[in-house]
């Protein structure tokens, strides 16, 4: 099987577009078929200097491979033409459109995956489009109530409770039912996407030491606690809840086959710290495959060829086995 690839590379004014650039140099065994302004790809080449041809995407015709230098294109045109590192609001509907497009593609099952660059949340605020992303947009355009966001490196899958939320909200977020469905996820998808029998899963405290027996919030002895009893009456294999500076130390770490932190900035920091330039964050929980690049935008080296494309590479590969693995 060869699997077809939906590429989005993001942000306009950011290090995506020269990443897929930078990926098309090395060819692939699957079809890579980038969902974006065919000018916009062109000028990426010519600024890194880079061969690129681009070949008219046909979803009726049978995959193909890509050869080295080359990119299949589902174009989507720009508002505006783009500098690197300079945001325009202008191009802000462009980038949601390119994921439209791309969803629709996977839903449509003319992609095997999705793989998303990364895409600047503040500027497609700023243009009135409210955003908060990839993860629950997606969700949104597939019509599914609850996804879950983890990010895997290389020994540490880290997946969030909550995902883009002002730190004031996350308590009352996390509610009992919101925990069932989160942990439900991750767990049936550790199973089937990760081919894990039996995953244990560690759960991060909210609090302080997980609240010191409720001295430090009541969060764990009132909402995960009775979750996680709930969970392990299913036959769930859960620890916790522990304090996250507990859990995130390697004799615990060595016991599970990922952690759930409550919030982005509880686990993110870890993940990153110990994988950052080659991890990947995958969407658990919707009806297709998606995987994207552990970075941001990158604004301050746009344009000036020196952004690595470590995690756009593993997002890719990842997306690729999952893929297979779904259709062998
Ligand atoms: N997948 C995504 O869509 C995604 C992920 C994270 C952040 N973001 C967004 O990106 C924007 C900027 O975020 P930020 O500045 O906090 O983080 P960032 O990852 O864009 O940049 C942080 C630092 O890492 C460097 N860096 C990032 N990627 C790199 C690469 N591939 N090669 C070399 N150096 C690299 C940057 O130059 C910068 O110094 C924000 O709007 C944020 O929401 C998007
Ligand atoms: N939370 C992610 C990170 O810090 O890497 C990032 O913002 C991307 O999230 P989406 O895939 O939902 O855009």
């Amino acid at each position: 099987m060869i699997p077809r690839i939906a590429l989005t590379p993001g942000e306009p004014a950011g290090i995506g577009p020269e990443l897929v650039v930078k990926l098309a140099q090395r060819g692939s065994a699957a079809q890579l078929v980038a969902v974006a302004d065919p000018a916009l790809l062109r000028q990426e080449a010519i600024n890194a200097n880079l061969p690129l041809q681009l070949l008219p995407f046909t979803p009726q015709s049978p995959a193909l491979e890509t050869p080295p230098g080359n990119l299949y294109v589902q174009a989507v045109p720009m508002a505006e033409p783009g500098l690197p590192g300079v945001l325009n609001i202008a191009n802000a509907p462009y980038v949601l459109e390119t994921l439209r497009a791309a969803t629709r593609g996977c839903l449509g099952r003319h992609f095997d995956a999705l793989v998303t660059g990364p895409v600047h949340k503040g500027i497609i605020n700023d243009a009135g489009i409210p955003f908060s992303g990839h993860t629950e947009f997606l969700a949104g355009l597939a019509g599914v109530g609850q996804v879950v966001m983890m990010l895997s490196a290389k020994g540490l899958r880290v997946a969030l409770a909550t995902t883009h939320l002002p730190l004031k909200d996350v308590s009352t977020a996390i509610t009992g039912s919101h925990l069932e469905q989160v942990i439900g996820i991750l767990y049936q998808s550790l199973r089937t996407q990760f081919c894990i029998d039996s995953p244990c899963i560690g759960v991060c405290g909210l609090n302080p030491h997980a609240g010191e027996g409720g001295h430090l919030g009541r969060e764990e002895l009132e909402i995960i606690e009775p979750a996680l009893t709930r969970l392990r009456a299913q036959g769930l294999h859960l620890i916790g809840p522990l304090p996250a500076d507990t859990l995130f130390t390697p004799p615990q770490l060595a016991r599970c086959d990922a952690v759930l932190a409550m919030y982005h900035d509880q686990g993110l920091p870890v993940l990153k710290f110990k994988g950052f330039g080659s991890a990947v964050n995958i969407t658990l929980g919707l009806p297709f495959i998606r995987t994207s690049v552990d970075h941001g935008t990158a604004l301050d080296i746009a344009g000036k060829g020196r952004a690595s494309d470590g995690s756009l590479m593993a997002a890719l590969s990842e997306a690729v086995q999952l893929a297979k693995l779904q259709k062998p």
